[in-house]
């Protein structure tokens, strides 16, 4: 195994150094939908397909592959959460407020976290036996300060088959909370899992900036309302595919979309969607 990465605290800490230009981009039509790796840092969304440079790392496989990045709705999730101090105050706060169920157990906790409205039992962990808790659990997050009782407790919920984050070992954490941001309607999130957290944070100024440079605002701003559309007209699941895959290989659309002239390319798609129509009636 490797490194690790910590949970989305999401700070906008500002880079001195201006968004990339456009020039700098290198604009392609492919989908941008893929897990890449760039110098140690782990995107969910591929920055290789916008922007010049991670290119090259476009097929490299690495043994951080094992960790995958998935969408959870966290408000199916019960969070069993070791330790309230700083770090367990913030996975309390994260979870808690994407609508999970949170437990605490610790000795003490921060006053914030004491406010949250979650349940918490105090308790000493090395005389308390959180065993039915662990069951109860989701997710176990570790964020006690004592690097032994951590051990213990990782083997235990692991020996019960839960998913662990633990805020104490960066390496042998199953589930890493990562940074996070909605850029222009895409939730883009990067960790280094636990390698080097604060570039991993400041990538997001630089993704964000290439992103809201690039055509891919209007592409999706115009690709949501040809989307609607063609759900509207197209009965077909097969045949709305069909037209999707039309939009993104016809050159024309493409042409408008990294023009950004929003209004030529969906008039562009409204032209291919009703061929589609109209092949589909002549069938
Ligand atoms: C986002 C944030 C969320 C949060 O924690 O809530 C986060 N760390 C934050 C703060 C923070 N982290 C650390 C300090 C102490 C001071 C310092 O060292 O600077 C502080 C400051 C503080 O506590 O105030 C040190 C540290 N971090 C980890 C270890 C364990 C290890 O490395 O093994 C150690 C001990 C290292 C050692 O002992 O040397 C591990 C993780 N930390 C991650 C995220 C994940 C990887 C992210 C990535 O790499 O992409 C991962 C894997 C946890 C996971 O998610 O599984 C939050 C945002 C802060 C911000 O905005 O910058
Ligand atoms: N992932 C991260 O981002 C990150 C950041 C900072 C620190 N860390 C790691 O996480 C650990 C916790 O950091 P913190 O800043 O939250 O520490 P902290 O001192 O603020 O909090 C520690 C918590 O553990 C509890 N605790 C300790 N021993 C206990 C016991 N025997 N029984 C019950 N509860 C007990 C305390 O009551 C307290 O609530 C650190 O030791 C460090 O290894 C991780």
């Amino acid at each position: 195994m490797n490194h690790t990465s910590s949970p989305g605290g999401g700070r906008a800490l500002r880079l001195s150094q201006p968004a990339p230009r456009s020039s700098t981009m290198r604009l392609r039509a492919q989908a941008p939908w893929r897990l890449g790796h760039h110098k140690g840092v782990t995107y969910f969304i591929k920055l290789g397909d916008v922007c010049k440079g991670a290119q090259r790392y476009k097929n490299k496989v690495d043994v951080r592959d094992v960790r995958i990045p998935l969408w959870v709705e966290a408000s199916r999730l019960k969070v069993l959460i070791l330790g309230g101090g700083s770090v367990g105050t913030r996975r309390a706060k994260y979870f808690h407020t994407a609508g999970a169920k949170v437990r605490v157990i610790a000795r003490d906790v921060t006053p914030e976290l004491k406010s949250m409205g979650v349940e918490i039992k105090y308790a000493d962990l090395n005389v308390y036996e959180p065993a039915e808790d662990i069951k109860w659990a989701d997710i176990v997050v570790i964020a006690v300060d004592d690097q032994r009782l951590a051990e213990k407790l990782f083997r235990q919920a692991e020996a019960l088959g839960k998913l662990i984050n633990d805020a104490t070992d960066a390496t042998r954490t199953h589930v890493v909370v990562p940074y996070e941001r909605e850029i222009a309607g895409l939730r883009v999130a990067v960790t280094s899992e636990g390698a080097a957290g604060t570039p991993a944070r400041l990538s997001l100024d630089i993704i964000e900036g290439c992103i809201k440079e690039s055509w891919i605002p209007v592409f999706y701003s115009v690709y949501r309302e040809l989307k609607n559309e063609a759900k509207t007209l197209i009965k077909n699941t097969k045949t709305r595919l069909h037209f999707y895959q039309k939009l993104v290989e016809d050159e024309k659309f493409m042409k408008y979309v990294k023009e950004k002239d929003e209004k030529a390319a969906i008039k562009r798609g409204r032209e291919l969607l009703h061929s589609i129509l109209n092949e589909e009636k002549a069938a």
